[in-house]
């Protein structure tokens, strides 16, 4: 069976250079094409300059010309950027795994939109052992069901740009899931000044930015004389660009659909 072709989108960037080395050690990937944003300093170095091995797939910045070389695009970038390169993908019939996180409704909606058409996967976190956290929180809410505060509490490196992050605001979504409540209607994203006592129907977030933290997430489930904590570190981006490698095995040979990590790594 022929490799897939890989194609990454914001090569220059953190997620960018790991999902290329992944790529290039993974059996069944080839990386096809590499992009980064016009006037780029990576722009005309070699895929393999990015990452100290070998591969001469230039970077360039023209993607709607270097899908014609690729099975599936991989896409790490800015919610903007990426509704770009979805719709991109949307006309030439490429799928797309969107890593992305920061997403209003209308950029969701766009990409439900699009998998209509194509395979899409759209996940805020590949990496397996989150996704298995999601399913722990799955079950320790059901059980913690009355009597225990929820708090989530994320903490990620100074250069992040969006908070809560996608992956604090997906935990929030399984464990409002599983109490039968809105995490729009019940998210507390921050306190400051006199409060007022807590309201037992909410989720609250709490976010930590500094440093090179890669990602840690902790959500606390807080009763009276014992407090439940989840908690998933990652010292490494590695396990979010091997999901994604799993991911695009996925949809490959797929017409349309769209799946998150718990469809990849069948989970749900
Ligand atoms: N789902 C998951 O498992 C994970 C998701 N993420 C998410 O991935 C995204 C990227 O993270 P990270 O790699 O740390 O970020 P970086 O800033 O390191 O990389 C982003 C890359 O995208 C490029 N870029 C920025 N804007 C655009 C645009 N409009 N069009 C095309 N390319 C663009 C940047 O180019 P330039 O440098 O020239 O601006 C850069 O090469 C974030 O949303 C993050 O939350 C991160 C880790 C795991
Ligand atoms: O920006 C990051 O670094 C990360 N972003 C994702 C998120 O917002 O959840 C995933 C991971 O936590 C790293």
């Amino acid at each position: 069976m022929s490799a897939t072709r890989i194609g990454v989108v914001g090569a220059g960037g953190r997620m960018g250079r790991m999902l290329i080395e992944a790529a290039l050690k993974d059996e069944q990937l080839a990386v096809g094409a590499a992009f980064d944003m016009p006037g780029s300093p990576v722009i005309g170095k070699t895929a393999g300059d990015l990452v100290g091995m070998a591969c001469d797939v230039l970077v360039t910045d023209d993607v709607a010309a270097g899908l014609k070389n690729i099975d599936c695009l991989i896409d790490f970038t800015r919610p903007q950027g990426t509704l770009q390169h979805l719709e991109l993908c949307r006309q030439a019939g490429v799928g797309i795994i969107i890593g992305t996180t920061g997403f209003e409704a209308e950029g969701k909606e766009a990409i439900a939109a699009a998998a209509r058409e194509i395979p899409v996967v759209f996940a805020p976190n590949m990496a397996v052992g989150v996704n298995l956290v999601f399913k722990l929180l799955e079950t320790a809410a059901s059980i913690l069901n009355q009597g225990y505060d929820i708090e989530i509490v994320e903490a990620h490196h100074r250069l992040k740009i969006d908070a809560p992050s996608g992956t604090a605001l997906r935990m929030g979504e399984v464990v409002a899931g599983a109490l039968g409540r809105d995490l729009a209607e019940c998210a507390v994203y921050g306190r400051e000044g006199v409060t007022g006592e807590r309201d037992p129907s909410t989720i609250g977030f709490a976010t930590v930015r500094g440093g090179d933290i890669v990602g840690d997430h902790t959500v606390m489930f807080c009763g009276l004389g014992e407090r439940v904590e989840v908690t998933h570190k990652a010292s490494s981006r590695m396990p979010y660009a091997l999901g994604s490698m799993r991911a695009a095995r996925f949809i490959a040979g797929r017409k349309s659909g769209l799946f998150d990590m718990q469809d990849v790594l069948g989970l749900r």
